[in-house]
């Protein structure tokens, strides 16, 4: 399995070996241990997919808060995608920056983003299926949203504000500015 740290090193961009063949190949595409041993000790309770029928769609930036906060293991199985996170983890040193990942159903990459950051994704083609393992429930209580083009944020999304696809919830999610105080997640 091959590791990249990203340059906020608690989120890991892996991707697992695949055995090609005539047929095609053959991947784990997640085993505990191994991912154990890079890193991402994480215990798993819901697996989720989305599919995203156009490109330039844009989910996000969700959390969830405490006591409810979710890490995220993300991966394409059709399609491609940029993905987006923010840290929000208080007294972090990356607290308000971004790291962005291309994760493709082509390579087989996924990207681990433990609690305590903002997450999203704009998908690179149509008919973009993803699929995550998440540590914690869905909660509907803790479920946010903060405005995927806040320029507070710096984010290049590479598509216009006016051109992303969004879900009513996002076009109309709260300000950085109203998501940042209080912070809502414990020390990284
Ligand atoms: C996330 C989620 C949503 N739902 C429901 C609520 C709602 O009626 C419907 C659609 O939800 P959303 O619009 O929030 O779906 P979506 O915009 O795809 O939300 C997802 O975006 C990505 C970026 C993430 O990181 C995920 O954690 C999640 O927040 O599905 C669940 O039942 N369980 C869940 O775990």
């Amino acid at each position: 399995m091959e590791l990249q740290r990203l340059d906020i090193p608690d989120v890991i961009v892996v991707t697992p070996r695949r055995f090609e063949d005539d047929r095609g190949y053959f991947s784990e595409t997640y085993n505990e241990t191994v991912f154990a041993e890079a890193g991402i000790g994480a215990r798993f309770v819901q697996d989720n997919h989305s599919c995203s029928l156009q490109a330039g769609t844009v989910r996000g930036l969700h959390y969830q808060s405490l006591p409810h906060a979710q890490g995220k293991l993300v991966r394409v199985t059709s399609g491609a995608i940029i993905d987006v996170v923010v840290d929000v983890r208080r007294g972090s040193p990356h607290f308000g920056q971004h790291v962005k990942a291309e994760i493709s159903a082509e390579k087989g990459s996924q990207i681990w983003v433990p609690a305590g950051f903002l997450h999203g994704f704009i998908t690179l083609q149509p008919n973009t299926h993803v699929t995550y393992k998440v540590t914690d429930f869905y909660d509907a209580g803790c479920d946010g949203s903060v405005l995927w083009s806040d320029p507070a944020l710096g984010i290049d999304w590479g598509i216009g504000q006016s051109d992303a696809i969004l879900s009513d919830k996002d076009a109309e999610a709260q300000s950085w500015q109203e998501f940042s105080s209080p912070f809502l997640y414990p020390p990284a």
